[in-house]
């Protein structure tokens, strides 16, 4: 790869609250025509959660990790050109290399990934993982919380947002008035959503629960700990592995203990919250509803 210069890096200029509020378009150097132009790109604001989507599918964080180490002071990420990672793709569209440009360029402007400019006979960027995407890719506990950009993009959460508007006015939950039904009723009736939603929750608490017992001692004394709504038992499995001699209760609906896999040390039972809840001495609530 040839030489950049990182200083060229794109970089999304935020102007201070003050400085939002104070300029107005014809104080920022913009003609009037200009200014009309800026609603242009607002038809395309899904366009960025879609891009990210289309990135995380691509398969594009892992092969920019790939043979760089992020994110340790002193070392740089290598840089791709597109060309560099249509060629670690499973296509012979010869257009994929030009769209992954513009893809990585709109997520550049946002910082999820680095871009450094080439001045050569045409200008030629190069991307890398920006200081983000540690989170969307796998990090040493195996989580990886791009599983969560898969579960915002879902169609059913997808078309809930339609019903924001009419949900400020008439009041309400836009997923109920989109679906007739709460998320988690909702979920019973489509299992491969359901997998979805299990599997980001599984990877995001992997990171929250890690952290938590890193300094939370509270556990020490419990005997018998019930997790409510504690979905395939990620936290009771990690809680446990730390302190094994507490008998762990997932508890949860029944089509989300159907996907529980058997962990040391907990007990999965089905039921609905609302009826009735397991007996323990301690009882864990995390991020219920
Ligand atoms: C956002 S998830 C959190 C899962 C888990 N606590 C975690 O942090 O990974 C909420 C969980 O609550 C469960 N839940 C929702 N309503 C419930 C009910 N009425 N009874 C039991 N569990 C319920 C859902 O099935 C889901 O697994």
């Amino acid at each position: 790869m040839g030489t950049y210069e990182l200083d060229t890096e794109v970089v999304v200029a935020q102007p201070s609250k003050a400085e939002a509020e104070e300029k107005t378009a014809p104080e920022m150097g913009l003609t009037e025509d200009e200014e009309l132009l800026l609603q242009i790109p607002l038809v395309a604001t899904a366009i960025l959660p879609l891009t990210l989507k289309a990135v995380v599918g691509l398969g594009i964080i892992e092969i920019l990790n790939k043979g760089s180490v992020p994110h340790i002071a002193g070392t740089l990420p290598v840089m791709m050109t597109a060309e560099d990672i249509a060629a670690q793709l499973p296509t012979k569209n010869p257009q994929a290399a030009t769209m992954l440009d513009r893809m990585l360029g709109l997520l550049a402007s946002f910082n999820i990934v680095r871009c450094a400019i080439e001045k050569k006979e045409k200008v030629v960027r190069r991307y890398g993982p920006a200081p983000f995407f540690k989170w969307l890719a796998k990090n040493e506990h195996g989580a990886l919380a791009a599983n969560f950009v898969h579960l915002g993009m879902e169609q059913a959460f997808f078309s809930a947002g339609q019903h924001l508007q009419e949900a400020v006015l008439e009041g309400g939950i836009p997923f109920e008035k989109a679906h007739g039904m709460t998320s988690f009723q909702y979920m019973a009736t489509d299992l491969k959503l359901s997998s979805v939603f299990n599997k980001a929750m599984k990877h995001n608490t992997i990171l929250i629960v890690n952290k938590m017992l890193e300094t939370y001692q509270g556990f020490k004394d419990a005997h018998v700990l019930v997790d409510v709504g504690g979905g395939v038992g990620t936290s009771l499995g990690m809680i446990v592995s730390k302190y094994p001699h507490i008998k762990g209760i997932n508890f949860d609906l029944p089509h989300a203990i159907a996907e529980a896999a058997p962990l040391p040390g907990v007990e999965h039972i089905s039921g609905d919250m609302f009826d009735s809840i397991p007996h323990g001495d301690a009882i864990l609530l995390k991020v219920l509803m």
